[in-house]
């Protein structure tokens, strides 16, 4: 297939990637999991996304940083045993194909899909899409169709890592909703204000807010727009990181996960589509 002008592949290593590089912005994109895992705008030169420098990079186990696919379910809330299916399903283990590929003046896009989307714990007939947007700021829309007879409900995220300089100089503004605090039994609770990030997380909040704004000190860096969710889940192991095989023990400092999340289960009937989406805005 012939790529789009700025876009290059990179199979130097054990997977491929795809690089664009255009008026906006650079991006790197494993075809691996349909997994982004650098946007760099050239307003500021500045990494919005964070990667591990332990990231298992051979295709052998999911990336950890960068912007995860998760689908057709989230975490562990597969109906099963934990551990019996893949946490987070089985889109961001697997190869993806470039569908295809445009260039404009706004920006490059590239049009991604998974190998299969029917596996153990989903066994349904649909066809997922990754449209992928690199201009003045990164836009990713997941689309699922129903291609069945049949309607079937599933959950999603777009499980992005942002990069921070210094968590303990660092501030989300923009969630208002109530979350369930999945490291306290569930227990419902307000959204902390101001939000700052003190310790481990691991929240379900529970509304859609559809902007949410990591702040450096009192300035902010990076705008999380929301489309299509029904919740937005905010991750840091903190220093539980050391004990996580592809992290390491300080790693916690210079990330923040904000996913664009449906985890409340979305009923797709025959023939309709969903496209949950994420837009990463530099705002330095
Ligand atoms: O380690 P992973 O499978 O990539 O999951 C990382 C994290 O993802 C989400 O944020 C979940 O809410 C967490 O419970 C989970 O620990």
């Amino acid at each position: 297939m012939t790529l789009a002008s700025g876009i290059t592949l990179d199979d130097t290593s054990g997977i491929s990637f795809i690089e664009v590089d255009n008026d906006h912005a650079t991006a790197r994109i494993s075809l691996y999991g349909g997994h982004v895992v650098s946007f760099i705008p050239k307003s500021d030169n500045t990494e919005r996304l964070w990667l591990s420098p332990h990231a298992h990079m051979d295709g052998k186990k999911p990336i950890r940083g960068g912007v995860p696919v998760c689908w057709p379910w989230f975490s562990d809330d597969h109906g099963r045993d934990k551990g019996a299916l893949p946490s987070h399903g089985f889109l961001r283990s697997q190869m993806w194909k470039i569908a295809q590929s445009e260039a404009s003046p706004e920006g490059t896009r590239i049009v991604l899909c998974p190998a299969f989307t029917r596996a153990d714990g989903f066994e349904h007939d649909s066809d997922v899409q990754l449209t992928v947007t690199v201009g003045r700021s990164l836009t990713i829309s997941l689309t699922t169709t129903n291609t069945g007879v049949a309607p079937f409900t599933f959950n999603a995220a777009l499980h992005s890592y942002f990069y921070v300089p210094d968590i303990h100089h660092t501030s989300i503004t923009g969630i208002e909703s109530d979350y369930t605090d999945k490291n306290d039994n569930w227990a419902v609770k307000p959204a902390p204000s101001p939000y700052l990030i003190e310790g481990e997380v691991d929240r379900i909040h529970s509304g859609s807010d559809k902007t949410v704004t990591v702040n450096i000190d009192a300035s902010p860096f990076t705008a999380v727009h929301h489309a299509n969710n029904d919740s937005v889940v905010v991750w840091t192991p903190w220093q539980g990181a050391a004990s996580i095989t592809d992290m390491d023990a300080f790693g916690f400092v210079h990330m923040i996960c904000i996913e664009t999340a449906v985890t409340k289960g979305h009923t797709l009937a025959a023939g309709a589509s969903h496209s949950l989406t994420q837009t990463i805005e530099p705002l330095h």
